[in-house]
């Protein structure tokens, strides 16, 4: 029985994710910025669900400059996690303040059910990886939101990766610096964030041991790089951070233009996931198994 969401318990995703990152290969995560958009996710067939900080700020309307707070991003991940058997690895900021605050986040994000979780080098409040004008907080202090971090998580299982803005800030070189820094104080993976080209991914690979994640998203700077491109390069994990949402909004933008137009949905039809598909999606079939009484259903036809 699929019932009731997802029935992959917590301590099963994050051991898939870790067997996944100790398998060599490269795990595919796009972002979800919703639980249906996870199942999705799932079910065409990616290794694990990503939880971005962009994603989830824009769906709120709001700039990715830090304005949610941890209660809000843990919430929200809570649902997607829950909602997919996938490991969920969601973007937790700057740690959402001092180290002692950045302790609390990971046990309130392995309390949410995730997987994991990346901590950036920004000062508070931080802005989007691809933008200029991005401050960053003295290596030893993100050392010391690091340690913080590691200490705190009670599962061993959980995954802390530390990203690391500093590309656009010191250079190709600081960055490497702060990675390997961020590496003594702990964390299990590197998110070099910004990155300019394709020999700056191998210069970060040759430097660092531990697995690395690269950050696909679209409209940014740097080169986009395909799975064999990443994979060939060595890297382990690759984020499509807000690509659902771009694809989900260009589409619903579109929609309302049309029906503005129209006057009627009816030309939309066809560019719509059916009553049907949402309905598989959402695996409404398991529910009325579960209880015919409350939960059965007759599609209207062609829906
Ligand atoms: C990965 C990222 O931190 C995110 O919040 O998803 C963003 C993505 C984006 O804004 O395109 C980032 O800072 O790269
Ligand atoms: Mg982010």
């Amino acid at each position: 029985m699929t019932y009731l969401y997802a029935r992959t318990s917590t301590t099963a995703k994050r051991k898939a994710l870790r067997a996944g990152l100790a398998s060599g290969l490269l795990l595919r995560l796009p972002g979800a910025f919703n639980p249906l958009t996870a199942r999705l996710v799932q079910q065409t067939g990616f290794e694990g669900v990503y939880v971005s900080g962009g994603a989830l700020s824009a769906a709120a309307g709001l700039p990715d400059i830090g304005l949610t707070t941890l209660s809000e991003v843990a919430g929200w991940a809570a649902d997607i996690a829950a909602s997919t058997d996938l490991p969920a690895l969601v973007d937790a900021d700057t740690g959402f303040g001092e180290p002692l605050n950045a302790a609390r986040t990971i046990q309130r994000l392995e309390d949410a059910g995730l997987a994991g979780c990346h901590l950036e080098d920004q000062v508070n409040p931080k802005r989007c990886g691809h933008l200029d004008g991005k401050a960053l907080i003295a290596p030893q202090d993100m050392v010391r939101r690091l340690r913080a971090a590691v200490a705190a998580r009670r599962d061993p299982d959980f995954l802390i990766v530390a990203r690391t803005d500093a590309r656009g800030v010191e250079g190709l070189t600081g960055a490497i610096e702060r990675a390997k820094a961020y590496v003594d104080a702990g964390a299990d993976a590197i998110f070099p964030e910004a990155l300019a080209d394709e020999a700056e991914f191998a210069a970060f690979r040759a430097a660092v041991e531990v697995p690395l994640l690269a950050n696909m998203t679209e409209f940014g700077k740097g080169p986009t790089l395909d799975v064999d491109q990443l994979r060939n390069l060595g890297y382990n994990l690759v984020i499509y951070p807000v690509t659902t949402l771009r694809l989900a909004m260009g589409a619903v933008e579109a929609g309302l233009r049309r029906l503005a137009a129209d006057g009627t949905a009816t030309g939309l039809l066809d560019t719509m996931m059916t009553r049907s598909r949402l309905y598989e999606v959402i695996d409404y079939d398991e529910y009325s198994r579960f209880d015919a009484d409350i939960a059965s259903f007759t599609l209207p036809p062609d829906a």
